[in-house]
């Protein structure tokens, strides 16, 4: 059996954004709050009855999310154009080495204030 478990967090964080449309509010520095979901897949252990203990998941999101909360994204080493997907990437990246017999499965990035969403799928 093959389980999929997942984790939300949000963090806040200031950008600026060169767009051609709505290109001058977005061009200025302004902020907002990020949701996230990280999604993990992988096979239950039959001594722990878990595929993965979800605290080293929320303890690895611990180090990523003091990387991005209350920063400007324009700064991130490694992060690049503040876009919704270039933060997927981002957060895919530094959950890299999930322990035992899960993987990363997806990652969604939401802002509630504008409704949009973005979700890179892997594997
Ligand atoms: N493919 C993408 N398109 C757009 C992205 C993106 O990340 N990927 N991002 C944006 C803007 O950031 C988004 O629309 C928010 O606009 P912004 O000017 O940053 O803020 P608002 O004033 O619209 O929202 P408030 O939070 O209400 O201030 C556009 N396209
Ligand atoms: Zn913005």
């Amino acid at each position: 059996m093959r389980f999929e478990l997942s984790q939300k967090f949000f963090f806040d964080a200031a950008h600026t954004l060169h767009r051609e449309i709505e290109a001058e509010p977005s061009r200025r520095v302004h902020g907002h709050t990020y949701q996230v979901e990280v999604g993990i897949v992988g096979y239950r252990s039959e001594e722990t009855g878990m595929v993965l203990d979800l605290g080293f998941l929320r303890r690895d999101i611990a180090v990523l999310r003091d990387e991005l909360d209350h920063r400007l994204l324009d700064e991130v080493k490694e992060l690049g154009t503040p876009t919704l997907e270039n933060i997927c990437v981002y957060i895919s990246k530094r959950l890299p080495g999930l322990h035992g017999a899960a993987s990363l499965h997806y990652v969604k990035v939401w802002r509630d204030s504008v409704g949009d969403s973005c979700t890179l799928r892997l594997g």
